[in-house]
């Protein structure tokens, strides 16, 4: 039987958790790696439990680290726990055919983007709830983008007014997310790539900059400096 939040909920978050870190450094899987004395993990699930419509969250784990995830996560909500894979995608099919029967809104949250606000959940979720197939938060480019070629020679500027960083959660009607991952071919960065391969509209909302991705150390320094001040 699956750990469920709010029985009445109708989102299931999936949460690929199962990458190394390269990109941080040495040490941990980067999901079990400390911020501010817990893992990154707690601090994503926590807040992902605290959006009022989450019905069950499935967490893709190091496949060898199953067990002790499930042990981390007992305390801070009911969570499913099964073996991610060795790229991304495959980390998020595994935790997608682990959703029970029920929640019609599936949302995939990276366990690095651990600061999340429980409303940036609420709000892909409502924008799927509203009658979009496929949601992702969004903020703006701020800095100048160039296009450079060999020997790091600039090509030219890039028209940013058009360009968007891209965060998750992100947010899908069942169906849609299911059929992406049945179709997938090439591994992709992320889901909503996957679903626009299937030719469906993919509309965006604001992201939060609290929504950033702990992929470098300097992130994991930022992230120790918001949660400081309250974040
Ligand atoms: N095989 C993988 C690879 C990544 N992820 C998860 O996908 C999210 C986004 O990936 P990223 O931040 O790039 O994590 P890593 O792949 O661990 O980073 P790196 O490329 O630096 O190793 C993370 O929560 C990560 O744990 C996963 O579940 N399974
Ligand atoms: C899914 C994602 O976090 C959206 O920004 C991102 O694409 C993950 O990519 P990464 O290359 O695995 O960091």
């Amino acid at each position: 039987m699956t750990a469920q939040l709010n029985p009445r909920g109708d989102v299931a978050v999936l949460v690929p958790a199962a990458g190394a870190g390269v990109r941080l450094g040495p040490g941990a899987p980067k999901a079990l790696r400390p911020l501010a004395g817990e893992p990154l993990l707690v601090h994503a699930v926590r807040r992902i439990a605290a959006a009022a419509s989450v019905h069950t969250i499935v967490v893709a784990a190091p496949a060898a680290e199953v067990d002790a995830v499930r042990d981390l996560l007992t305390p801070v909500a009911p969570v499913t726990v099964v073996p991610g894979g060795a790229e991304r995608q495959a980390s998020v099919a595994a935790a997608l055919a682990a959703v029970p029967a029920g929640p019609e809104i599936i949302l995939v949250h990276d366990a690095a983007r651990a600061l999340t606000p429980p409303e940036l959940v609420e709000s892909v979720a409502a924008a799927v709830r509203s009658g979009h197939d496929a949601v992702i938060p969004v903020l703006p480019v701020v800095d100048t983008i160039k296009e450079v070629g060999p020997g790091e020679v600039v090509l030219g500027t890039v028209d940013r007014s058009a360009l968007r960083a891209v965060q998750t959660p992100q947010g899908f009607r069942r169906a849609v997310l299911t059929a992406a991952h049945e179709a997938a071919g090439d591994p992709l960065t992320d889901d909503a790539g996957l679903v626009e391969k299937q030719g469906v509209p993919v509309v965006c909302v604001p992201g939060s900059e609290h929504a950033l991705k702990v992929t470098r150390p300097f992130d994991l320094a930022l992230a120790e400096h918001l949660l400081a001040g309250g974040a």
